[in-house]
């Protein structure tokens, strides 16, 4: 073998991907031989092979987060600094893709930061940053943005910068706005990187890393559509510790593996829709709901 090279991964299709080395230049390589696996993020040892290069080596991955298709689950990230949850007032959120995307990223050792969109809307935006008060109370930070007039996102600046962060939302939330404002030449580095991974038509499928700045020093990752979050890898007892409200009130159950769902001497339940103002750990109805409905969709899966 000859000499190796420091890269990282900026997109992938297939076995296909785009290496970066500590050069800014962009490489065309494949996995040599069927290990070497790579996703979006990736720090790997590559070497020349004619005009392409040749992941020689993964570098250890500082964390991994998963999505799923059907029945599989398959890894598409690594080496994330935070997840931004981006949502709007308009269209409404579902709690439930909140919920997993945040516990993937708990999961995987990942902050979070939720991002609320369309600050101009008024009222929506109101009923929405409400619904998002038992977010605030856990400690997740959220943030009001609005694309349209620029309001929050100074804030939200300050929050990206130095760190690589990718970026999900549900669609129509203004995800490509918001990545259009903040990576320069955003449309000209997609088409670049499609025709160099030869996926003309595919555009916008690949998950891709875009930095923000010329120093290269704070990244979006951008996620076409919003990931169905892989949860597989993980087991329903796990589950509780992965949400932040949930977990506060561990540790009081007379049952060490307490599902907290029907045993007496639960130390959760209790918490469960009581007033915040008087239960510092009170449990929001809608999480804890969510909370069952996951714990038996883990309980339930198949096993291979
Ligand atoms: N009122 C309002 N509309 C906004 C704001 N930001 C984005 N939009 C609009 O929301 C719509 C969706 O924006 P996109 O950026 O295309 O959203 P997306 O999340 O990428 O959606 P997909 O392309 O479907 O994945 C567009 O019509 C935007 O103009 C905002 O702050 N206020
Ligand atoms: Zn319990």
């Amino acid at each position: 073998m000859g000499s190796t090279f420091a890269g990282r991964v900026v997109a992938a299709h297939g076995r296909h991907c785009l290496v970066e080395g500590d050069d800014g230049q962009r490489i065309l390589c494949h996995p040599r031989g069927k290990k070497n696996s790579v996703v979006v993020g990736d720090r790997v040892r590559w070497s020349h092979s004619g005009d392409e290069g040749l992941i020689e080596q993964v570098l250890e991955r500082d964390n991994l987060l998963y999505r799923q298709d059907e029945m599989r689950t398959k890894s598409f990230a690594a080496n994330l600094d935070q997840v931004l949850v981006l949502l709007a007032a308009d269209p409404v959120f579902s709690d439930m893709q909140l919920a997993r995307a945040l516990i993937a990223a708990e999961a995987a050792g990942i902050e979070a930061l939720i991002v609320l969109n369309k600050h101009d809307l008024g009222a929506p935006f109101e009923q929405a940053w409400a619904r998002l008060e038992p977010h605030r109370r856990m400690g997740t930070p959220v943030l009001p943005l609005g694309l349209k007039t620029d309001h929050g996102l100074d804030a939200l600046h300050a929050r990206l910068r130095g760190r690589s962060t990718l970026v999900l939302g549900p669609s129509g939330v203004g995800k490509s706005t918001l990545v259009n404002r903040l990576v320069p030449e955003a449309g000209a580095q997609t088409g670049e990187i499609s025709r160099a991974l030869n996926s003309g038509r595919h555009t916008t499928t690949t998950t891709t890393w875009y930095w923000m700045d010329a120093e290269r020093q704070s990244a979006l990752i951008d996620s076409p559509g919003f990931q169905a979050f892989g949860l597989y890898h993980l087991e329903a007892p796990e589950l509780a510790r992965l949400m932040p409200d949930l977990r506060a009130t561990l540790g009081d159950c007379r049952f060490h593996n307490c599902t907290h769902r029907h045993e007496p001497g639960c130390g959760l339940r209790p918490h469960v829709g009581t007033d915040p103002a008087s239960d510092p750990l009170a449990i929001d109805e809608t999480r804890y709901r969510l909370y069952g409905e996951l714990f038996d969709e883990l309980a339930a899966k198949p096993t291979y």
